[in-house]
């Protein structure tokens, strides 16, 4: 497809713990487009950022080794060097993370952080200034030139917020990656960054990798879901059909454990267990099955196909083990155990 943006290919990472290498991400395969937003959902642990960072070239070149493929409007980012990485970050794909106030500079001026980002990657140094404005007042900031001259420290979250997003799009990037972007923020100032997100990928059809642990920001904002399980994917869908028809355990078990689907009174689904340790992990086996307590694990111990399992339509799922049984539905199944 001609508006294919990121195409990772069979990217697996592992790192480098007491001296041996663990493996964290193991054979991912997703395709972002321009102008979609991918979200790639799972609990923590589950190796979403170390995604991220793979694409961003931003583990360590010692302790993580990356392999497979992950290209960029063509280009084949795995293997690149720290330079070469250091000229395309910022350029083709911005960031967007939690925490701005880790990732801004405490003793520069707004204006000046926004610039740097800009004059980096632009040989043209005419009107920084100007493109400084216009960057804070597209991130909706009202009042953009006092903002340029305030410091980090002087801005509310949200703002700080916005002021990330004016760097991210400094360079009108192909690809916007945002790591639980709005989780630091109360729920109004969220649903405005959220808007603001949605905003430019309408605006600039930028592609967009959503990280978030947030289903009611997927259900808003996401067009396709990936669904991450111990360093793999174990589904992806578009975000109508993965809400409407999930399939694997997995899949199920978080959208049954989402706080914002619970009725008050109700009591909250946990999903029981924990994910793997890194040396746990043997991805031969579909290792969700030990946590899906209605389900005979010891009779379900066969391992899985490598391959996610084409369900038409954009739908796939891992894992044929588990659907040679009753699946009896999570919800249901509350009042079984
Ligand atoms: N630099 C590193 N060295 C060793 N292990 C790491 C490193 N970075 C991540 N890991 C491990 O890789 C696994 C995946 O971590 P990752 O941060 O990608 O999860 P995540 O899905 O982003 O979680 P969260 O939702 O908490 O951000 C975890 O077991 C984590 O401890
Ligand atoms: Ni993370």
């Amino acid at each position: 497809m001609s508006d294919e943006l990121l195409i990772a290919r069979d990217v697996s990472v592992a790192f480098k713990i007491a001296g041996e290498f663990q493996t964290a991400l193991h054979k991912v395969n997703l395709d972002i487009h321009r102008g979609e937003v991918l979200a790639l959902v799972g609990e923590s642990g589950s190796g979403k950022s170390t995604f991220a960072m793979s694409i961003m070239g931003l583990h360590s070149r010692d302790q993580a080794k990356v392999t497979g493929s992950i290209t960029l409007n063509g280009d084949e980012l795995v293997g690149l060097s720290e330079e070469a990485f250091d000229t395309y970050r910022g350029a083709t794909v911005g960031m967007i993370f939690q925490d701005p106030l880790s990732s801004l500079n405490p003793l520069m001026k707004i204006g000046d952080q926004i610039g740097e980002a800009i004059t980096i990657h632009q040989s043209k140094k005419t009107n920084v200034h100007e493109h400084v404005i216009r960057l804070l007042d597209d991130v909706g900031i009202v009042n953009p030139q006092r903002v340029a001259e305030a410091y980090p420290h002087e801005l509310s979250g949200g703002m700080r917020q916005r002021v990330m997003i004016a760097i991210a799009l400094a360079n009108e990037p192909d690809l916007i990656i945002a790591d639980e972007p709005t989780t630091a923020l109360d729920a109004t100032i969220q649903a405005q960054i959220l808007d603001l997100i949605k905003d430019i990928q309408e605006k600039k059809n930028a592609g967009i990798l959503l990280i978030t642990h947030d289903l009611g920001v997927v259900a808003e904002m996401a067009d396709t879901v990936a669904v991450m399980y111990a360093g793999q994917i174990v589904e992806k869908a578009s975000a109508v059909d993965l809400f409407e028809h999930p399939q694997h355990p997995y899949t199920r078990s978080l959208l049954r454990a989402d706080p914002s689907d619970v009725n008050p009174g109700e009591e909250l689904y946990a999903i029981p267990g924990t994910v793997p340790a890194l040396k746990d992990m043997d991805h031969s086996k579909d290792l969700f099955l030990k946590r899906v307590p209605w389900l005979d694990v010891a009779t379900v111990e066969a391992t899985v196909d490598e391959e996610l399992q084409d369900l038409g339509n954009g739908h796939f799922v891992r894992g044929n083990a588990w659907r040679s049984f009753e699946f009896i539905d999570v919800v249901k199944e509350d009042s079984i155990r």
